[in-house]
């Protein structure tokens, strides 16, 4: 599922605030940067809001947000919905118990860890971050609340990079993005 179809004026203020940076962080990778969108105080409420109206009556009670961008968008939609935030964080960042999931990225290998407790069995959880490639973060997201026994209800991020086929890797998981880059 995605908004980029939909006639919402909002959508491409947000898309016009993403800049691209050809080359970032190894040659050949088209970076999105979500600062610039960030700078822009009605791009950055009009993609928070979007969020918001598609979660608030869906009774989600956990918001997972992905370290480091997924902290940047998840916990205003946390808010807003009335739910709790859990920051799914790098390796050695959390300081109490953690579950760990390792992945592979589009550039390299990383690993996420939640604290045991953080999420109760059976809560319904909307994972959040700024953008899916190849879909190896959100599978490892998705990974940490289900063995903590929530049901993850939608994964929702700003960008999808289309190309990367990373929907392919949530196993029929509900994907919703805001805007598309080719
Ligand atoms: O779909 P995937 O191929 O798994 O890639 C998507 C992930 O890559 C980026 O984070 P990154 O790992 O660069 O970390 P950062 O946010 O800490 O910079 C992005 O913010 C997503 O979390
Ligand atoms: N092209 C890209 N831009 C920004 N973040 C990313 N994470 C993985 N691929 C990315």
């Amino acid at each position: 599922m995605s908004a980029c179809g939909d006639d919402d004026p909002r959508i491409h203020g947000i898309k016009s605030k993403i800049r691209v940076v050809p080359n970032f962080p190894k040659p050949g990778i088209m970076f999105q940067d979500i600062t610039t969108l960030l700078l822009d105080p009605k791009a950055f409420k009009d993609t928070i809001d979007l969020f918001v109206e598609r979660y608030k009556a869906k009774n989600i009670s956990v918001v997972a947000g992905i370290e480091a961008r997924g902290f940047i968008f998840g916990p205003p939609i946390a808010l807003a919905i009335g739910a709790k935030f859990v920051p799914l964080r790098k390796p050695r960042k959390l300081p109490a118990k953690v579950i760990s999931e390792k992945y592979i990225l589009e550039y390299g290998t990383d690993c996420l860890e939640m604290h045991v407790g953080a999420v109760e069995p059976d809560e319904r959880a909307l994972v959040v971050d700024d953008l899916i490639a190849t879909g190896g973060t959100l599978c490892a997201a998705m990974n940490l609340l289900e063995r903590a026994g929530a049901e993850v209800v939608e994964c929702a991020c700003v960008i999808e990079l289309p190309d990367l086929k990373g929907r392919e890797r949530l196993n029929g998981k509900p994907l919703y993005v805001l805007v598309e880059s080719h």
